[in-house]
Parts: C-alpha cells; structure tokens; sequence
C-alpha cells in the first residue's frame, strides 16, 4: 500500500486530542483538518471528528490509507497504555486480522508517512514510505541531549522507554539488524545530538554483527554497548519480570572497541587463567633447555639446516623425548613413510638403529621380538602418537586441516611438521617465496588458534661463499627460504650445523638459536655427538669439535 502527500495540506503542530486526550498526538493541518495518531481520530477542517476509513471522501488520500486503532496496553509483553500513548502505539484491524501499529514519522516530526502493522504471528508489513521516516519514535524527543538507547525493535524501544518512564531518549532502527546501519547512516546527524550513543540490539549473532556494522559511524568514544548475559532482548527481560536488568545494562554500557581491541585492565581473568601458555615441555638435551627454557603452547619453533645434516634426526629425538614425558604428539613427516616414523621412534628407544636391520621380522629371535615389542609398547603403543600418513598429499590447506584436527580431535599439544619446503616445492623460484609466505601466515594463525607447539622444519639457501651447509657453513636467519617470513612468524629458529666432510668432526652437530622471542638469548646451544651404534644423538663437550678432550672440566681455569 503506498500514500501519496497531500497537495494542499501541511502539517502545523502537535496539538491535545479530544477524543483520547493525548496531550500531543493530535497534529493540526493548513487546511484546518485533524488528524490524532494515538486514536486514529479524523477532524475535517468543518471540525466534525470522526474515525479514520479508507473508504472515507472528502480526507487526504494518505490519511485514508493508514490504519486505524486503539490504544491499549500490551499485557504479554508488560506495556502499559501509557506507554502506548506516548508512542501513538496501538492494537487495530488489517484487512480482518488484528495488528499492532507503530507509526514512523519523518525525520523532522512533522507528520507520519508509513506505519509498521505486526500481526500476531510477528509478520509485519508496511503502509506507506518507511525510506522517507525518522528512526522510531525519532519524533518524540529533542534533537540533543546526553544520551539515546537504541533498540532492534519496536516493543524493545517502548520497553526500554517505560523502564525509563517515558523520559529519556530511545529510538529503534524501523528495519531489523540487517538494516541497522543504513538507518543510523541516514539519520546520523540526529544522533549526532547526543553525547552518548548506545547500542542495545539484541544478544544473538545478528545483533552482535549489526553492532560492529553500526559503532564505527560515531566518533571514538561516544558510542557505547549495552548488553545483558541471560537475555536476548530488552522484552524478553521484561516479560521475565527483569526490567532491572534493562537498566543495568543502559548503565554499564561499555565504549565500543572494536574487535581485537582489549583494555589492558579486563585483562586479570586471562592471565591467571593461562597456566597452558607458562607451561614448558623439555627439550632432550639441557644446553638447548638453558638458552630456549624449553617449548611451549602457541609457539611455532623453525629447525633449519642444510641438506643431510641431521633435521630429521633432531626432531625424531625431540618427538621421542616428548612422548616419553608423557605428552601427546602428532607427526606429519612428509619425506617418509610412517612405518619409517615409526621404527625410528622406536630405535631411539632400543638405542639401536633398527631402521638400518633389514632383516624380516619372522627371522628376528624371540629376545629381539619381545625388545621391539617393549620399544613399540613404550612408544607408538602408547596412544599418544599420531602419525600422517600423508600418500603424499601435502597441499597446505590440506595439512592445515590435519593439524587442526591433531590439535583438536587428537589432544596433540606438540605437532611436528618436517617440511614445510615440500609443502611448497615444485614452484619456481617467484613462486616459492609467495607459497611460503601464506603458508607460514596461515601455520602462524593456526599455531596462535589452537594453542599448540608446532616444531617445523625448514631447509636453508646455500649460503654464499665456497663453503656450503654440508661442509659446516654457519647458519644464520638470511639464509631461510622465501621472504623473510619464516624468520619473521617463527617464535623460536635453531640452526643445526655441521661439517659432513671433516673426519674429526663429522658426527658432531652444533645447535645455534637464531632467534628468540621468548628471552631473546641466542647463540650456540650445545653440540651433539651422533652414536653410529645406538643412532642417538646426545650432548657432548666443545672440545671433541677440536679433538682436545684431555680436561675433565672444560668450564674451570684451573
Ligand atoms: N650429528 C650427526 N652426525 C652424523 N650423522 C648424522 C648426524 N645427525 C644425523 N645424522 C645422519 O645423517 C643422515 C641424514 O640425517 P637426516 O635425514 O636427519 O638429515 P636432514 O637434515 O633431515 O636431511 P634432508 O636435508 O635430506 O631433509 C642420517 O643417516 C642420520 O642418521
């Protein structure tokens, strides 16, 4: 239904209505006619008042097509009639169906120009030009003043209007949370008349979004958040007996921030709650625990080397450690298989390379079987290892996947990536370094979302120079692959390195921090010597890097 202007009538002023006697919903015409939006009673210009019918002559085209109705208090959702009075809210007929009415004025308060009909069950529709209204009941206060509630709904607004009673500012957008903030954008110089701004749409996912929508439109500061935790809406508070909670919430209306911004002083609940993030898991070697103090939740720790010189190795003995300290871990070796994963786990149990035995099981003698049986008991057995068998599917977005649900699904609080430079090969060279910086971005966020360590294995550039990574070059962070996100998103980076060519020295693996943002102590960790025999890495003196191994002490002097 639509309503055209009247071509030869403008509204003067609000005036008392005879017939409800509202004070003020009367409103007086040039021509002399009458029309009040509390009763829905008609005054021609002659001065004979009658109710308002469509079907009328004689009355402008508009007035005919609105509806009529009585004002009455609304008793299922506590309003009373003279709240409704205030609000010209009231209880008529549609096309022989019982609704509700609201009328919305124009944003000057100079005369209605639509109303919202509701019916019983909560359809609504509109008569006349909701795009050319003010906000609800806009019409109804000053344009200034210190504060303003904002509702979601008609019945909210009228709610909160009567816990207020009837005297302080509240509006409600005409369109629902979707269109919330189209309507304060239009009406936003009105708004903009009072010192505080409050938002109290309701407490679901469409209020909540419309409140970030809407909060930026105010200058910093001036627009608050009201909410309650037990109910949705300002009504629902109400027909629970809990107008107080309404109020209380108008009151401790917080200053909108938006997401991501906290308040250091909100801040107490969070750190005494956060023994995960304190703590440490050990590291098997204690030179590595003294410079990193060990791993923890949310870290993403970068292990990098050159080719063949002991990444692997080095995390296969920290994932053992791990699982014999009693955490659960989650493998994603994507350079071998699982059964390999597996028997060198079990090798560092049995200090013995069984990885390297080919001999079949059937030809293994019972002492040995029962060993291995012990060394897998101990380990995979244990249920607190899960491996990727990874058929090799290594997408990114696929492992994502994967270490979220180890995190989630599995409990894993330490998961191992070696690595992440088969995630991202294949790519020429432009590529490469665009392919690891959304993946490290995206392992980052994943890390920082579920709380686990991620330990991930990077490899390096070769370094310039004649000397490369295999013959011991030092390692430092420009040699990592890609942009410099890796040494930019990782908490922790361990360069291992060690001479593969020098006789004296082959065996043993320097262990360097190249960054540390938990202390920031960097440098060389330790050095460890690799057992042929048992194939364990373990920590050794300095000295055996020169071969002078002669002093029992190599810290004392004297
Ligand atoms: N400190 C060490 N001394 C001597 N040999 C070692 C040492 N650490 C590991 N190795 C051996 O070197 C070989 C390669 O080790 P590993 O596969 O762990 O290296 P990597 O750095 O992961 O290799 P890649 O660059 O191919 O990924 C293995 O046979 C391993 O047992």
């Amino acid at each position: 239904m639509s309503c055209e202007e009247p071509e030869d009538s403008e509204f003067l002023q609000h005036i008392p209505c005879p017939s409800c006697g509202s004070s003020d919903a009367n409103s007086l015409y040039s021509d002399g006619h009458q029309y009040c939006f509390a009763c829905g009673a008609y005054t021609p210009a002659n001065g004979e008042t009658s109710n308002m019918d469509s079907n009328a002559k004689g009355r402008p085209r508009r007035m005919a097509d609105f509806v009529s109705g009585e004002t009455q208090a609304l008793g299922k959702r506590r309003i009373t009639e003279d709240t409704c009075r205030k609000w010209g809210y009231r209880v008529g007929d549609f096309n022989g169906h019982k609704v509700q009415i609201a009328d919305y004025w124009s944003p000057d308060g100079a005369e209605v120009v639509a109303q919202k009909l509701r019916f019983p069950n909560k359809d609504f529709t509109v008569v006349g030009k909701l795009k050319e209204a003010g906000l609800f009941g806009q019409h109804l206060w000053r344009d200034k003043g210190k504060r303003i509630v904002i509702t979601e709904g008609e019945i909210d607004a009228l709610t909160v209007s009567q816990l207020q009673d009837n005297k302080w500012p509240v509006v409600s957008v005409p369109n629902g949370a979707q269109g919330a903030k189209k309507s304060l954008q239009k009406n936003l110089q009105y708004l903009l008349g009072f010192d505080e701004i409050v938002l109290f749409f309701d407490n679901d996912e469409e209020g909540r979004k419309a409140t970030e929508e809407c909060a930026p439109l105010f200058p910093p500061g001036r627009c608050k958040v009201a909410r309650m935790s037990t109910f949705k809406d300002a009504s629902e508070a109400m027909q629970a007996g809990k107008g107080g909670e309404v109020i209380d919430a108008i009151w401790g209306a917080k200053v909108h921030r938006p997401d991501g911004v906290l308040n250091g002083a909100e801040m107490w609940e969070a750190i005494v709650t956060d023994d995960a993030a304190v703590e440490a898991a050990e590291y098997p070697w204690e030179g590595l625990n003294r410079i990193t103090h060990g791993l923890r939740g949310a870290e993403l720790v970068t292990i990098t080397a050159g080719s063949g010189v002991g990444k692997s190795a080095v995390v296969r003995e920290v994932a053992h450690h791990l699982v014999r300290s009693g955490e659960t871990v989650g493998m994603l070796m994507l350079e071998e298989s699982v059964k390999r994963t597996a028997k060198g786990l079990m090798s560092i149990e049995l200090n013995r390379p069984i990885h390297l035995d080919l001999t079949p099981w059937s030809a293994l003698d019972a002492a040995d079987q029962e060993a291995r049986k012990r060394a897998y008991e101990a380990t995979l057995g244990s249920g607190r290892v899960y491996l990727y068998d990874h058929f090799g599917s290594t997408e990114v977005d696929n492992l994502l996947n994967r270490i979220r649900y180890l995190a989630a699904g599995c409990g894993c609080r330490y998961i191992i990536l070696d690595h992440l430079s088969i995630v991202v090969s294949g790519l020429d060279d432009g590529d490469e370094r665009k392919a690891i910086d959304v993946a490290m971005t995206k392992l980052r966020t994943l890390v920082q979302e579920t709380g686990v360590c991620l330990i991930m294995v990077s490899h390096l550039r070769r370094p310039a120079g004649d000397k490369g990574h295999e013959q011991g070059a030092e390692t430092s962070l420009s040699q990592l692959r890609g942009s410099h996100s890796i040494a930019q998103l990782s908490d922790m980076v361990l360069g291992l390195e060690r001479n593969q060519q020098d006789e004296k020295t082959k065996d043993i693996t320097t262990v360097r921090v190249l960054k540390n943002r938990f202390s920031g102590e960097t440098g060389i960790a330790t050095h460890l010597l690799f057992d042929r025999e048992t194939g364990r890495l373990s920590e050794c003196r300095p000295e055996f890097l020169t071969g002078d191994t002669t002093s029992d002490d190599g810290d004392d002097p004297f």
